[in-house]
């Protein structure tokens, strides 16, 4: 509670450096961050007024006899109360703290929470949150009727999904997760996501030496193609040479459009045992499923028996793949994929990703990227989540691109985590750059075709 209270008031002081201070403390434990807030923003000369409702919580009440020793006395929480201070001249200018309720609320809100969370928004204040908007609840991506809304929220320990998905998000304003030094399992134990900076991404990329040639740089392999598909392979194959790789064929049941003359492409008979691959040199990675068609898992199932970095896409998505992945596999569902594979609906699955992603993760093992606005990334150390991106991506051909790029940094030498992480938002980010030139005309084309520059943008921090 300490350090999430500190945390709070140097964001607040970050962020806010002027200005009254209204710090509302519920009955729970985040009132009592509130409360520690309130002192921590004491010692650097802000000026607080606290409102506070009774509490059980130990260490929200001795944080309450600890402001009181630094001269602060709470007063009571009511609406009448919080009307008049906020309409005190004292407040013009000011910013209000919500630490009204956090993780502990149980929907639905109480009346006389609602009339407080009324009169907040009402104000017309700048609101930090903290943890989440009171009246959202964590795990929910819906927005209730009644919830603060924030301009800034800081979360601890990692994000929740009301922090991340659908219309809950826009009550958070900008959130920034404060480091509470919880261990790494209290994290995969309470499902909450971390969101990894750009800078992070950038120091994971591959780095290549001087001397690096067509060989060193990656030999893969796109595995799809059906009549009436085969745009999707050739896609692929374009993702995995702008990301950089070497040497990239592609294997497929009908013939292929060359889109460009780097790509190899092969037209060969997709038997269950790949037989005319059999005596091939196996790639440093491969993608398998994208316009493949109706014979997808057999197929998925010989190339996962190589147990080489592999990219499981599209019509590969098959449940009965289960148990056949290794831990170098990234699979990669959209909400309607990923609803097959788990035998849901896909509302089951738009409706809590970060779970959704997590029992992938358990039923297929290795790295699942559930594809979406943002795109939640379930690996064996945890959960991430990645925004980014431009509406424009909204078009056909996008998840082959990723695919391709995907595949491309495994035969770089990522591992399937790091791969996924750089990948997503390297193509997340070549379709804001390329949805900058487009707008929503832009094509899955236009996006591999800004994959150069996008890894440079992250590189160079721009
Ligand atoms: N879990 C942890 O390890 C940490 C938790 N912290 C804080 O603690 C919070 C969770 O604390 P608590 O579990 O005490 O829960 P909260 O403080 O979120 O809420 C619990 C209080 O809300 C009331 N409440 C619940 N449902 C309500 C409803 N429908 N209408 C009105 N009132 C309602 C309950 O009576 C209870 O008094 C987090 O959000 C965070 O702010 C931090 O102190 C940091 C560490």
């Amino acid at each position: 509670m300490e350090t999430a209270g500190r945390a709070v008031a140097d964001h607040l002081q970050h962020h806010f450096p002027a200005g009254h201070v209204l710090l509302l403390a519920g009955s729970g434990a985040n009132g009592g961050d509130a409360l520690v807030a309130a002192r921590h923003l004491l010692a650097l000369e802000r000026e607080v007024t606290v409102l506070a409702q009774p509490s059980k919580h130990p260490l929200s009440q001795l944080n309450k006899r600890r402001l009181s020793a630094v001269g602060v006395e709470a007063q009571t929480l009511s609406a009448a109360n919080l009307r008049r201070v906020l309409t005190g001249a004292q407040m013009v200018g000011g910013v209000v703290v919500d630490g009204l309720l956090g993780t502990g609320f149980v929907p639905p809100l109480r009346p006389e929470l609602s009339e407080l969370v009324e009169i907040i928004n009402q104000s017309g204040l700048k609101v930090l949150s903290i943890d989440l908007p009171s009246g959202l609840d964590a795990s929910n991506a819906q927005r209730p009727e009644a919830a603060v809304r924030a301009a800034q929220t800081v979360t601890f320990g990692g994000l929740k999904p009301a922090l991340i998905y659908g219309p809950a998000a826009h009550a958070a304003g900008e959130v920034s997760v404060a480091d509470l030094r919880v261990p790494p399992e209290w994290v995969l134990r309470e499902a909450v996501a971390l969101r990894l900076t750009d800078a992070e991404i950038a120091a994971k990329l591959p780095v290549r030496f001087a001397d690096a040639h067509k060989g060193t740089a990656g030999r893969i392999w796109m595995v799809g193609g059906h009549p009436g598909t085969v745009g999707a392979p050739a896609l692929a194959g374009l993702g995995a040479l702008r990301v950089g790789a070497g040497l990239v064929s592609i294997y497929s049941g009908a013939d292929v459009p060359l889109i460009t003359p780097e790509l190899m492409v092969h037209r060969v008979e997709m038997d269950d045992q790949l037989s005319a691959l059999e005596n091939e040199v196996k790639p440093d990675a491969l993608a398998v499923g994208m316009g493949l068609g109706p014979n997808a898992a057999q197929v998925a199932r010989t190339v996962l028996s190589w147990t080489i970095p592999t990219v499981v896409d599209a019509d590969a998505l098959q449940p009965e793949l289960a148990g056949h992945g290794h831990d170098q596999v990234i699979w990669t569902p959209h909400p309607g994929e990923a609803a097959r594979l788990l035998g849901v609906t896909t509302p089951e699955i738009t409706a809590g990703p970060l779970s959704a992603a997590r029992q992938l993760q358990s039923k297929f093992g290795g790295v699942v990227v559930l594809k979406g606005g943002p795109s939640t990334l379930a690996t064996g150390n945890g959960l991430f989540v990645s925004r980014g991106g431009h509406p424009g991506m909204a078009s056909a051909g996008m998840g082959d691109t990723l695919s391709g790029i995907l595949a491309g940094l495994l035969g770089q030498g990522l591992s399937a985590e790091d791969a996924a992480l750089c990948g997503v938002r390297l193509h997340s980010k070549a379709g804001e750059l390329a949805g900058a030139k487009h707008g929503y005309g832009l094509t899955a084309t236009d996006v591999s075709g800004e994959v150069g520059a996008a890894w440079l943008a992250l590189v160079r921090g721009a």
